[in-house]
């Protein structure tokens, strides 16, 4: 197998002590390939780790119980089609050899056509009935199981979008929740396992038919012969000659595939400007020229392709051979009839394919069973976060909440766990690489409907306060306090019902415009009135008129459309695709605006009492930039808002509390006089924006 120059085999890798590595390596052309070592031979029998089925028995049990509550209907009709399938087959043969034999036996006596005798009536009919039976089953059977199969995905899409929806942000970033799972592939592994077991009972079955062939028609067939019956069965199913059926793992190791794939990704729109801004064109041919040179030298083609060829036809010619095997060392052939060869060629047959079946479902139930697995544990991922149990009610009258973030401890009551509170508040992100804290030792105080504006450089930790306030994170120690309560306290669903927020993240949904817009009160979203006049305090009017369906535009639909492979080349068909398939494009700034109003649909509300933004503004112009923070402030109305932003020159004059944040601490607080006289850190950055326009 591994004479090919180009199929290289390296030895296995050995550590110091000379463990055996769990897998060998070898070269397939530009391929270096790494099959797990039990894997490696070509002939291996087919291997099912029963202890699977049995230490997953409570998962299993728990998702069939899930399948049966969506239907119990459909879930007794694929078992009952399910017992059908293990019993046609070999039903279907026993009746075909024994309605043969009838035949045999009539027209050896004569008796064809005219005199039908009761057996044969008997045969026919039960032959037929069971086709007939066999036809209707399948037909059932295709129907139920893809509506089940839909019913069964939509559930659990859903609950995999709740459980995914509910997830905090600590909770979403732990490996668990990142795992790989797929709800559409549960329904497939219960399945597959039922399938299993059909396979199983039917190939037991066809088996004693086949002995009983034997035993009873071919005793003189000879053992060679009957030897050469189960031969292909076994040969077919244990020489492995796919790459793709092991476990293995594949990477281009050849620089100069590499290259060429470099080359190639640099055709993409992503680089396109630069590409042609740098006037690259010359420049990349006469690269990938090189490349494809260098690479003419080298067998091209998947690795899985490549180990395919890296066998001989013998092994084929011989497997065939195999198959006729029975009839061609008939060591008496006279003493054998037409039937019981054409039985003996079909149950074989039959025998081989539902081998052949159940060892590909041997190969891949594991992988179906991974994926179950990690669906289950991510819907059963519990938050690391835990929701308060008070429900939060603004003092009455006021249009603001006031917030606290000290570093003093004091002792107060709280519903959580303890009544001794820590306030020195400091936060690290969970999993950070950084040794320094996002926040250390933070500690100001917000009274309710003040204007705060939060400046600092880069990484100070600004945007970090505001998700420590918006409990978007817990701090690591200390509290934040609430209208004089933990925020922990709180049921975070009520915190967010009056939080309105507007965050450098400038999200489009792919949904209509006027949805985008009017979500930002859920209970208005279709109030045509509220989402232009929000559209309008953010100045995105004019972008939406500009485009032919107005509100009803859909800027980053969902793609679904797909042009099949001979319908490529057919222009009207390609022209629909394209028509399909277009997004929209729209500036950096204009998305501002658009996301900008879904906030401001939002502050529409009498809901709500806090109200944060962070950076919104980057790509907006200059007048754009004034204009939105001029409606911002005006659109607050008494309530509490912090304003985090680099430019903040015509901003911070407004505020009532401005926070100056270096290395992770407020370092100063106070109005922009009071900062401005001080000369120290909020100077410094002032002077540097003022000194820009002097
Ligand atoms: N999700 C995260 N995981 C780990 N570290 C983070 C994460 N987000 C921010 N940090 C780190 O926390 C620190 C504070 O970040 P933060 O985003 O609060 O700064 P910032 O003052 O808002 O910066 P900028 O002005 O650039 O927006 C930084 O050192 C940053 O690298």
């Amino acid at each position: 197998m591994l004479n090919f120059p180009w199929a290289r085999r390296v030895a296995p890798r050995t550590d110091t002590q000379k463990e055996r590595t769990p897998f060998l390596e070898q070269r397939l052309g530009v391929w270096r390939v790494l099959i797990a070592a039990d894997e490696s031979s070509p002939f291996r029998l087919p291997n099912f780790q029963w202890s699977l089925v049995s230490t997953h028995t409570p998962l299993l049990t728990r998702a069939y119980k899930d399948i049966y509550s969506i239907s119990p209907i459909f879930f007794w009709l694929m078992i009952a089609t399910h017992l059908w399938y293990a019993i046609e087959d070999p039903l279907s043969l026993y009746f075909s050899n024994r309605l043969l034999l009838l035949i045999q036996q009539s027209v050896l006596q004569g008796k064809v056509h005219t005199s039908l005798n009761k057996d044969l009536c008997i045969a026919i009919i039960a032959r037929a009935s069971c086709s007939a039976f066999s036809g209707f089953v399948h037909w059932t059977s295709n129907n139920v199981k893809e509506q089940y199969r839909m019913l069964v995905e939509y559930r659990l899409q859903e609950r995999a979008l709740l459980a995914n929806l509910a997830r905090d942000l600590e909770t979403s970033q732990d490996n668990d929740a990142r795992l790989k799972a797929d709800p559409e592939r549960v329904f497939r592994c219960l399945v597959q396992l039922l399938d299993l077991g059909k396979e199983i009972i039917s190939f037991l079955l066809q088996l004693r038919l086949l002995l009983h062939l034997l035993g009873s028609g071919f005793s003189s067939a000879g053992p060679v012969s009957i030897i050469l019956c189960f031969v292909p069965l076994i040969l077919e199913n244990i020489w492995d000659h796919n790459l793709w059926s092991k476990a293995y793992v594949k990477q281009a190791v050849n620089g100069d595939y590499l290259r060429k794939e470099a080359l190639t990704l640099l055709t993409d729109n992503t680089y396109k400007a630069e590409v042609m801004g740098g006037n690259l064109l010359g420049y990349l041919l006469k690269e990938y020229e090189k490349v494809l040179d260098a690479l003419s030298h080298i067998p091209n083609g998947d690795a899985e392709t490549l180990w395919r060829r890296t066998t001989t036809a013998l092994p084929n010619m011989f497997f065939n051979l195999c198959k006729d095997g029975p009839v061609v060392t008939l060591t008496n052939p006279s003493q054998v009839s037409v039937v019981q060869l054409a039985m003996l060629e079909q149950t074989t047959t039959r025998l081989r394919y539902t081998f052949s079946f159940a060892r590909h479902i041997l190969t891949f139930w594991p992988s179906e069973l991974a994926n179950l697995k990690n669906c289950y544990r991510v819907l059963d991922l519990e938050n690391k976060m835990k929701d308060g149990c008070m429900p939060y009610s603004p003092a009455t009258g006021a249009p603001g909440v006031s917030l606290e973030v000290r570093y003093e401890s004091q002792v107060l009551y709280s519903c959580s766990s303890s009544s001794f509170i820590d306030r020195d508040v400091s936060f690290n992100y969970p999993g950070a690489k950084s040794e320094r804290d996002a926040l250390k030792n933070v500690s100001f105080s917000i009274k309710a409907g003040q204007l705060v504006v939060i400046v600092g450089a880069n990484g100070s930790g600004k945007s970090t306060i505001l998700k420590l306030l918006t409990r978007c994170y817990d701090a690591t120690s200390g509290t934040v306090l609430v209208d004089g309560n933990p925020i922990t306290d709180y049921q975070i669903a009520d915190l967010r019902s009056v939080t309105a927020s507007l965050t450098q993240e400038h999200t489009i949904f792919p949904l209509s415009l006027s949805e985008n817009i009017g979500i930002g009160s859920p209970s208005s979203v279709t109030d045509h009135d509220k989402i232009t006049q929000a559209a309008k305090l953010a100045g995105a009017q004019d972008v939406i008129k500009n485009f032919t369906d107005g509100y009803d535009t859909v800027l980053e639909p969902v793609r679904t459309a797909y042009l099949s492979y001979s319908g490529r080349g057919n222009e009207a068909l390609e022209k629909e695709y394209e028509k399909m398939e277009k997004a929209t494009n729209v500036s950096g700034g204009e998305k501002q605006r658009l996301v900008a109003s879904r906030t401001f649909m939002r502050m529409l509300s009498e809901d709500i009492k806090f109200v944060i933004v962070d950076e919104p503004s980057s790509a907006l112009d200059p007048g754009g930039e004034y204009e939105l923070f001029k409606q911002l402030r005006e659109a607050r109305k008494g309530r509490t808002m912090i304003f985090v932003t680099h430019r903040f020159g015509h901003l911070t004059k407004f505020a009532d509390l401005i926070l100056c944040m270096k290395g992770g601490t407020v370092v100063e607080t106070g109005t922009h006089q009071e900062l401005l006289n001080h000369q120290g850190e909020y100077a410094h950055l002032y002077n540097v924006q003022a000194q820009a326009f002097t």
